[in-house]
Parts: C-alpha cells; sequence; structure tokens
C-alpha cells in the first residue's frame, strides 16, 4: 500500500532486479510504478499485474501499477535497472516526465553508463548503485530472489536528493549509502573483469577458472586491471588476486551472469566492465595485452 506522504517511485526496467526492487518497495510501504516499454504495455494491454517473488522458500505477490515508459505522468524519483547497454536510452525515454529535482538511481553493473547518463542530466539528482544481491526472472514479473546481497548508493552528481535515505530502509533489504560509490563500482569491476568475460570464452563454471590455464589468465588480467586502476588513481588496499581467488572459491558452482547472458544469446555488458577498463588504459598509455586479448577472442566467438 502507498503512503501519500512518502515518495512514489517509478521503476525503468521489469526485469530480475527492477522486480527485486519493487517487490521491496511496495513491501515497505512505498507507492511505485513499473515503465514498461510501450509496445509491450499495448501487448500486456493492463495496467496493473501480480508481481511474484520468491525468497527463501516463501512466495508473496504484490500488485503492481504498470505504465509505458514516456507516456506516463510526472516521475519524481527513478530506478532505473535496465542492462548498461540499454540504460541511458532507456532514461531519455522518460526524460520529458522528470521533475526538475528528480532522483535518478542507477543500478547497472560495470562502470560509463552512469556516467553518460549523470553528464546527460546534469540538474538531476543522481544516484548509482553496486549491488552483490542476486535475483532471476522466472516469467514476466515472476522471480526468484537468489542470494541476499549488498547494496551501496552513493551520489554521482552536484544534486542533492531527499528521497535517497528512504532506500536505506527498505525491507529485507541491506542498502547503505556510501560518499564513494565509485569505490565500490570500481572494486566490483576489478572482480568481474577478470571472472566474467573469461568464464564466458571458455563457458565454464567460475570454479574452473581456478585450474592452471585458466588461473595463469585470471592471474595476467587481475595484474593488468590493478596497474590500470592504480594508475588511474584508484587506492585499493586488498590484493585482487586473492580477492578474486576467494570469490571463484565461494561462487565455484555459479555460471557467471555474462555466461548465462551469452547461453540465453543476449548481449553482455562486457563493454562496461573490461572495455571500460581498456578505455582508461589508452587514455593512460598502459598496454593491458591480457584484457585485449580476452575481447579480441570473444569478439571472435561472436560474443559482445
Ligand atoms: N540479476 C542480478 O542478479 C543482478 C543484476 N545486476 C545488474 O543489474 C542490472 C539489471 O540486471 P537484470 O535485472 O538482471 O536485467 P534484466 O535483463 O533482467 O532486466 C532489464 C529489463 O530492462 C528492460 N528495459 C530495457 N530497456 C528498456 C526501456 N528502454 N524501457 C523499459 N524497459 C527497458 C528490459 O526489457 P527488454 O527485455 O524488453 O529489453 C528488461 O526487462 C544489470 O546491469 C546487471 O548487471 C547486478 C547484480 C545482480
Ligand atoms: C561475482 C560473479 C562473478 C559471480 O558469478 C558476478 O558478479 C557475476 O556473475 O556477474
Amino acid at each position: 500500500m502507498g503512503n501519500t506522504d512518502s515518495p512514489h517511485w517509478h521503476v525503468l526496467g521489469a526485469g530480475s532486479i527492477g522486480c527485486l526492487w519493487t517487490s521491496k518497495l511496495l513491501q515497505s510501504g512505498f507507492a511505485c510504478t513499473v515503465l514498461l516499454r510501450p509496445e509491450k504495455l499495448d501487448a500486456l494491454g493492463s495496467f496493473s499485474h501480480d508481481l511474484i517473488l520468491t525468497e527463501n522458500g516463501n512466495t508473496t505477490t504484490h500488485t503492481v501499477s504498470l505504465e509505458a515508459a514516456g507516456t506516463s505522468g510526472q516521475i519524481d524519483n527513478l530506478i532505473v535497472t535496465t542492462k548498461a547497454f540499454n540504460a541511458l536510452k532507456a532514461v531519455r525515454s522518460v526524460a520529458g516526465q522528470l521533475s526538475p529535482s528528480a532522483t535518478i538511481v542507477l543500478l547497472q553493473n560495470g562502470m560509463g553508463s552512469q556516467q553518460a547518463i549523470a553528464e546527460t542530466f546534469p540538474e538531476h539528482s543522481v544516484y548509482a548503485g553496486s549491488t552483490t544481491d542476486g535475483a532471476w526472472l522466472e516469467d514476466f514479473l515472476k522471480i526468484q530472489r537468489a542470494g541476499s546481497g549488498k547494496t551501496w548508493l552513493g551520489s554521482i552528481s552536484t544534486e542533492p536528493s531527499s528521497s535517497i535515505s528512504m532506500l536505506a530502509g527498505l525491507q529485507d533489504m541491506d542498502i547503505e549509502l556510501t560518499t564513494d560509490i565509485q569505490s565500490k563500482l570500481l572494486a566490483k569491476l576489478a572482480i568481474n573483469s577478470a571472472i566474467n568475460g573469461l568464464a564466458a570464452l571458455q563457458n565454464c563454471r567460475n570454479g574452473d577458472l581456478l585450474l592452471s590455464d585458466n588461473f595463469r589468465t585470471v592471474t595476467q588480467l587481475c595484474k593488468e586491471t590493478e596497474e590500470i586502476l592504480l594508475a588511474s588513481g584508484f587506492r585499493d588496499n586488498t590484493n585482487l588476486l586473492d580477492v578474486v581467488k576467494q570469490v571463484l572459491i565461494s561462487t565455484g558452482d555459479n555460471i557467471c551472469s555474462t555466461l548465462q547472458d551469452v547461453r540465453h544469446q543476449r548481449p553482455t555488458e562486457l563493454a562496461w566492465i573490461n572495455g571500460y577498463l581498456l578505455g582508461l588504459a589508452e587514455t593512460l598509455n598502459i598496454e593491458a595485452p591480457g584484457h585485449h586479448r580476452l575481447m579480441n577472442d570473444l569478439a571472435r566467438q561472436g560474443i559482445q
């Protein structure tokens, strides 16, 4: 049930993370509307629908309001839950609806798409998020929460937001505000840069990257990523290879998100992960042969 004193949130992108956040916003008493592509809403022919969430063996059903992106009313608080490659276009599609002081929260993986949006919409308060939450879509508005993680939210623009702090209180979500979201995004990008592309190329589970040939490549990717990030001014006291090794052990049975995208013949977000690093490397005159080779090998297999 919506509370008239609390902000109304619009969620743009009815995929796994969009459905997870929508269910938690509704469960926490916020008014929330899901924005669909206009053609999707037309095909559905209805402005409300059940959203079904299964987590820890429990299933809950929430009735959600649906609107077409670009054709509905004013948006004061927008959460963007598309993939990185769709994010800017999606926000542009609702630009005419954004109120002058609208808050935009971006939950894309990788780096680059968030900064492009902050630069395109300098008058708005733009936040980026980095999450270790996991969810997958069983069907339209039907999701399974795969694991409860932590989400960091932090500003990437100069405009303050009056509503962002309320997100930290969402039920069953571990959300924390940070003044340095850039570091959180880069730390996750660094891990993904050594795992996702290689696992997609080798068509293997995360744990298989611990095997000798693969691990040699992981080691080289980590070394290059650290060199690039350090040269760009990012300081992190952890050893990336140690962190990646721990992730490979603890997620050994996982098919990483990029390999899942490849198997479902969807585009990947590697351009915002390894591609982002290669962009930095070029600016900094760093060679990064391992990342180049990986991206070229992936491209040869038709993986973008
Ligand atoms: N799923 C997870 O567990 C995690 C995801 N993330 C990150 O969260 C982000 C979202 O991921 P996820 O939820 O899995 O992605 P999904 O592909 O499940 O969902 C994205 C949704 O956005 C919709 N969309 C795209 N463009 C538009 C548009 N212009 N207007 C309206 N809707 C649009 C897509 O519709 P259509 O299918 O029609 O394109 C799709 O329904 C990614 O960056 C991902 O890396 C991070 C951690 C974990
Ligand atoms: C940490 C890792 C690699 C877990 O699979 C991940 O974030 C992903 O799959 O994108």
